[in-house]
């Protein structure tokens, strides 16, 4: 281990060498061009030391680098931030400071609603909108496009504005109704409980757009209905922790079947970041859920009753955020946060969407400097 005190701040460090010796920055060691190592780690000694170390002022901005002189003969120069900003503390305090989140109930989000509403006008016609509509949708996971002409030909080019596309079986750009183009009940006219989809992917949507493009003959119903999984997690870990720790261990298959297509994915229904303890994904369908296999017998009476408990906490009136979507609007969720539904309804009703990857949502954030 190297001793290290910062000759600014005089903050002490104690680095691994082999750590610091694989994230030397020189020409040789780093294509500045790709951002890629260009060397075969075990090329590096394993039991690599610093010859000589010591601190320089650096020539141009006032930043102190460290030069070292590696046992193998190489030379590396680091600028101090480099190092003391590269450790565990610094991740885990810019994580849970960065993204602020604001978890919402329904009176919350009402509240915020002014912070959700897009023009697709505004959108096309300035960067900062669309910087504003991603940072709405970092923080409250759910934001509206308005003033959008009730086609796919325009929800498309609405969501193109922001973000590319995910491609899945349903297509990338998907039209639904109750013709049953799908072996699912989304192609029904029957109620949806609180969801979230693609639970049966091993990456599920990381955004979802719906834009109801037409409700109309003896239309009635229909109501699409959003809950923050963010808050409910909270609540949960909050009033029930043993159901909170249960949900965020034990493995919940799901899958997707239809001709062609058997899709299967298993994981917890609560993935938690394990630096930062906060919610990274709330994967919950119980629909979608297939043949539950994963726990003994004797341990499904403690994971019902838990699953049961993150069910009841969905469905609190306080935490429905109901409303009718209107040709014109479309909405845009977090798929990994905000869970969605929809009452039964009668009458013609084609809603036209798309999904978004998570990590083209996140790349999206982080070019923006909303995320790190
Ligand atoms: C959105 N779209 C209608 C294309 C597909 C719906 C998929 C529904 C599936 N049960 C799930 O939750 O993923
Ligand atoms: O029809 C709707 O409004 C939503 C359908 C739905 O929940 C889904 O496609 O996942």
């Amino acid at each position: 281990m190297l001793q290290l005190k910062h000759p600014k701040t005089h903050q002490s460090l104690e680095v691994n060498e082999f750590w610091l010796r694989d994230h030397c920055r020189c020409g040789e060691c780093l294509n500045t061009e790709t951002n890629q190592r260009r060397y075969d780690l075990l090329e590096l000694p394993a039991d690599v030391k610093a010859s000589q170390h010591n601190w320089q002022p650096s020539d141009g901005n006032d930043e102190p680098q460290l030069r070292v002189l590696w046992s193998d003969g190489h030379r590396s120069s680091y600028a101090a931030n480099f190092i003391f900003d590269a450790q565990l503390e610094q991740l885990i305090s810019r994580r849970t400071k960065s993204t602020s989140l604001t978890p919402w109930n329904r009176s919350i989000v009402l509240q915020n609603e002014r912070h959700l509403r897009f023009s697709l006008p505004q959108l096309m016609a300035s960067d900062e909108q669309v910087k504003s509509l991603v940072a709405s949708l970092v923080r409250y996971g759910i934001i509206f496009i308005d003033d959008v002409s009730p086609t796919p030909t325009m929800t498309e080019l609405a969501l193109r504005r922001i973000f590319p596309l995910m491609k899945t079986f349903f297509g990338e750009m998907w039209t639904f109704s109750d013709k049953k183009d799908h072996a699912d009940t989304a192609y029904t006219q029957l109620y949806l409980g609180s969801h979230t989809d693609n639970t049966y992917f091993c990456d599920a949507a990381g955004l979802q757009a719906l834009h109801c493009i037409e409700h109309s003959g003896d239309a009635a119903g229909g109501e699409n209905f959003f809950v923050d999984g963010l808050h409910v997690v909270h609540e949960l870990r909050r009033q029930y922790p043993a159901a909170y720790e249960l949900l965020t261990r034990v493995q919940v298959p799901a899958e997707y079947i239809e001709p062609g297509e058997h899709h299967r994915h298993t994981a917890p229904l609560i993935r938690i970041d394990p630096l930062t303890g906060e919610l990274v994904q709330l994967r919950l369908n119980i629909y979608d859920r297939a043949v539950f296999d994963t726990l003994p017998q004797s341990e499904m009476a403690e994971f019902y009753a838990s699953l049961r408990l993150l069910l009841q906490l969905v469905r609190e009136e306080e935490h429905q955020w109901q409303l009718k979507l209107s040709p014109g609007c479309i909405v845009l969720f977090d798929n990994w946060r905000v869970l969605h539904g929809r009452h039964a309804y009668t009458g013609r009703r084609t809603m036209s969407g798309a999904y978004v990857q998570r990590t083209d949502f996140q790349s999206k954030a982080r070019t923006l400097g909303i995320i790190e």
